[in-house]
């Protein structure tokens, strides 16, 4: 803790048999996959993250979506608790390696999280009720947080798989990302991102962010901005509804 660690897993051979749940399925190319990995570690690392490697699950398709398995909040750690049976397995890595880190690891007993339907920004823990999170895990993920001083605020989507599908934050804490896919009624300010993909962004550092190659318009724009801004292409992890924020945990 406190050397900026993000965790990651190498993705599996069989990456092409993730679920896919809005869009069609579509053929991944899996070396390509892997130089497309190594391309956004390699980016972590030059931002001066620490890269800790859960150990490999070549049998779990969706295992290098990382971010779905784990919320971590200060020293806690909130384990997910998958709603598909296919990313059960996933959790128990997790668990062992945060644990190993030195967090404090708590789980949620009943109801399903992913940890992609959770964007904490500030002392604010937005919480998206999706097909993945439901209410029981919300209440539960409330009392958690609120232990480190957090207060949580559901979000309702519409029709997308995360709530970081729909939108995230960038480093001053505004929220950027598609209103239609989210009930912005309890948000503050949503800033509509140019195009879906801009909705993912990845805080590296104070000015630092990262976007995928599929955003070149918001990379444009933030960049004009004065952010400095990485681009990586994730195409091969987007075939499976993957984004830039799904393949890494940062944990400051
Ligand atoms: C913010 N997002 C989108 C995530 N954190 N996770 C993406 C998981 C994709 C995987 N095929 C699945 O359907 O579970």
């Amino acid at each position: 803790m406190g050397e900026r660690t993000a965790l990651v897993r190498r993705p599996s051979p069989r990456l092409g048999d993730g679920i896919v749940t809005h869009i069609e399925r579509r053929p991944v190319d899996a070396a390509l996959a892997a130089r497309q990995h190594e391309t956004y570690v390699a980016a972590l690392e030059s931002a001066g993250w620490r890269v800790r490697w859960l150990p490999p699950a070549d049998d779990l398709p969706d295992g290098v979506f990382v971010e779905d398995t784990v919320v971590v909040c200060d020293d806690l750690a909130v384990l997910g608790r998958p709603r598909v049976p296919e990313r059960v397995e996933e959790i128990p890595s997790m668990e062992g390696t945060v644990a190993e880190l030195g967090l404090e690891v708590t789980r949620i007993d009943e109801g399903f999280l992913d940890g992609g339907d959770v964007l904490q920004v500030g002392n604010t823990v937005y919480a998206g009720r999706s097909a993945r999170t439901n209410e029981d895990a919300i209440c539960q993920l409330t009392r958690q947080v609120a232990t480190r001083g957090r207060r949580l605020v559901p979000v309702a989507l519409n029709d997308c798989l995360h709530l970081k599908t729909a939108m995230t934050a960038l480093p001053d804490g505004s929220l950027i990302g598609v209103p239609e896919l989210v009930d912005t009624s309890a948000l503050p300010y949503l800033r509509v991102a140019q195009e879906s993909a801009g909705a993912h962004v990845v805080v590296l550092g104070e000015k630092q962010v990262l976007v995928g190659a599929s955003a070149p318009r918001t990379a444009d724009q933030l960049t004009a901005e004065g952010y400095d801004v990485t681009v990586v292409d994730i195409g091969e992890f987007e075939k499976l509804e993957g984004c830039v924020t799904c393949l890494s945990v940062l944990v400051p």
